[in-house]
């Protein structure tokens, strides 16, 4: 499916964003605009039914999908991971942007299905589609020089292995910026600030090398099918000193959090050589001390633990 003519106005209520001009691919060879009724249309004529185990609830909201394209500044130098394309949606847009775009997709007939409508003379040679796991190839097949020398990532991303795939992608070579549509619930969890229940160790991997700058809840009627779940749009930035943990912090870390409610003095006991007390030292630059619980204490502090 490749997207023309989209509405200028959101199916979706409550959104009042202020869009670019949509985009088209001059050499489209299905030319169908984006509706809830159009992609059940083009769901029935591929006969596939969308699969929940997969989090197949596409996009139908053309509004959306050039909101994600633009809060990721895409343009025709970049190179764009999409994990998940599946119809294309998304997809249609990042290529009439110029970008060249590096995509995972596991379910076969979807793949087939992009690889038909998505390898039209416009975007020749700026597709690359990879029919596999993403939590395999978190970065689609991006070859490691490109992500080194730059790359982002636009995805309406299957909401199951949101964390772990994000887990995954916070290792070096990092995106410069990544725009992603994920369960409400997960981006609270990513965007949480100490002293909050939902503050955790991927809040602090996530904080640690990305800024959050403004995202948007996204209803359910922007789907096909409408997910239970509330969705939102997160617009993460690189920052200009990224921090990245190294996986043993990681897992103390995460160890940590498995007792959110133990003080991070007992926590700590035994797991570092001087049992973490010149770190919890440290936390006084915080006013903190063993007591601490670990949902308080800050990610700059946490990245101090790094060399403990
Ligand atoms: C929420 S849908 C998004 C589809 C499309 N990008 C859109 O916005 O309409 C998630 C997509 O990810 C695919 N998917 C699910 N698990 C995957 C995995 N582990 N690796 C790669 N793709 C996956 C699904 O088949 C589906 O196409």
């Amino acid at each position: 499916m490749i997207l023309q003519k989209m509405p200028r106005s959101s199916r979706c209520t409550g959104l009042q964003w202020k869009l670019p001009a949509p985009r088209y691919l001059p050499e489209s060879r299905n030319v169908m605009a984006l509706t809830p009724s159009t992609t059940r249309d083009l769901l029935t004529r591929l006969g596939h039914h969308p699969k929940r185990a997969l989090g197949q609830n596409f996009l139908v909201d053309a509004n959306i999908v050039r909101k994600s394209v633009s809060m990721a500044e895409v343009g025709p130098s970049d190179h764009v991971v999409e994990v998940g394309p599946g119809l294309g949606t998304l997809t249609s847009e990042l290529l009439a942007s110029g970008a060249k775009v590096w995509a995972i997709e596991r379910d076969a007939r979807l793949a087939a299905h992009l690889r038909d409508e998505l390898v039209a003379p416009a975007a020749a040679g700026r597709f690359d589609l990879l029919e596999g796991d993403a939590m395999e190839h978190p970065r689609a097949g991006l070859p490691v020089e490109q992500a080194e020398a730059g790359f982002k990532i636009v995805a309406n991303l299957p909401y199951a292995i949101s964390t772990p795939w994000m887990e995954a992608v916070l290792h070096a070579p990092l995106p410069q910026h990544m725009v992603l549509m994920l369960q409400l619930e997960a981006a609270q969890r990513y965007m949480a600030k100490p002293g909050t229940k939902q503050f955790g160790a991927i809040s602090i991997f996530l904080q640690a090398a990305f800024d959050i700058a403004p995202g948007h809840k996204v209803p359910t009627n922007c789907f096909h099918p409408r997910p239970d779940v509330e969705s939102y749009l997160l617009n993460l930035v690189r920052k200009p000193t990224p921090f990245i943990f190294a996986d043993p912090v990681r897992q103390l870390i995460r160890a940590c959090f498995q007792q959110r409610r133990k003080q991070i003095g007992a926590l700590l006991r035994g797991k570092l050589p001087d049992d973490g007390k010149a770190w919890i030292e440290s936390l006084g630059a915080w006013s903190m001390d063993a007591r601490a619980r670990p949902e308080a204490i800050p990610v700059a502090a946490w990245q101090t633990l790094a060399a403990a």
